[in-house]
């Protein structure tokens, strides 16, 4: 099988996990698509009244032309379960996200979440983050300044660009930069420094946040338990 066919099978098996009256996030990519059309096969054919709260506008087109109730997340008092994907998990269940840069407004819909399911291929298994690159989301005001603390910091920056060469921007109009570490051997001390720096909104290290994390192997999909 390949990728996307792996892709394919842990967004199906994921929207197992959803029950009638939920509200339910919904995550951003490539995995994240099969999943929404599984959901909405499951709320046509088993009547489920769902409401989705999308972490991006890409993911809630798709599910309101697919017929999923779909409200904001400063419309709802919580959220039951976000099935999501991701970039890099590494054994401790800590995450890499930000690929598609979706990143701040994951992790928003993330942490206003009871239980977070990530849905990968096996290709995403990493035995340590940071061969995937670590997005940032940055103010563009002063984003050259950000940029060169980063560079001093000897963390690799990259901003990240359109094929046309122009700088590619969040939903909220910032910027992207990824830093190209090649490993990070200290997550938790990597984000306390990110997050203390000016002009940086997000970071796409997720830690200590996901649950449940389904695979799409070649022996079938695997759900492991992330036991928080
Ligand atoms: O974090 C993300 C978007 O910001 C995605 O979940 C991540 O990039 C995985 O994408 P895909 O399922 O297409 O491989």
């Amino acid at each position: 099988m390949d990728q996307n066919e792996l892709k394919k099978m842990a967004g199906r098996k994921a929207a197992e996990f959803v029950h009638d009256d939920m509200i339910l996030g919904l995550g951003t990519g490539s995995t994240v698509r099969y999943m929404v059309e599984a959901v909405a096969e499951r709320v046509k054919n088993e009547s489920l009244h769902i409401t989705g709260v999308a972490t991006s506008r890409r993911t809630r087109d798709q599910a309101e032309k697919l017929g999923i109730h779909m409200k904001s997340v400063d419309e709802v008092p919580y959220i039951d379960v976000t099935i999501d994907g991701a970039d890099e998990i590494d054994k401790n269940f800590q995450g890499i996200k930000g690929g598609g840069a979706a990143h701040t407004m994951e992790k928003i819909v993330a942490t206003a979440s009871n239980q977070n399911i990530w849905i990968v291929d096996e290709s995403k298994i990493v035995d340590q983050l940071g061969r995937f690159p670590l997005p940032t989301e940055v103010i563009p005001y002063g984003s050259t300044k950000v940029f060169q603390r980063l560079a001093d910091e000897g963390l690799h920056p990259r901003f990240r660009l359109n094929e046309d060469g122009t700088r590619v921007t969040t939903h909220s109009k910032n910027y992207v930069i990824d830093l190209h570490m090649k490993q990070i051997q200290h997550p938790h001390l990597l984000q306390d420094w990110l997050i203390r720096q000016v002009g940086i909104v997000e970071q796409g290290l997720f830690l200590d946040l996901v649950n449940k994390v389904v695979v799409g192997t070649q022996d079938g999909p695997k759900v492991l338990d992330a036991h928080r």
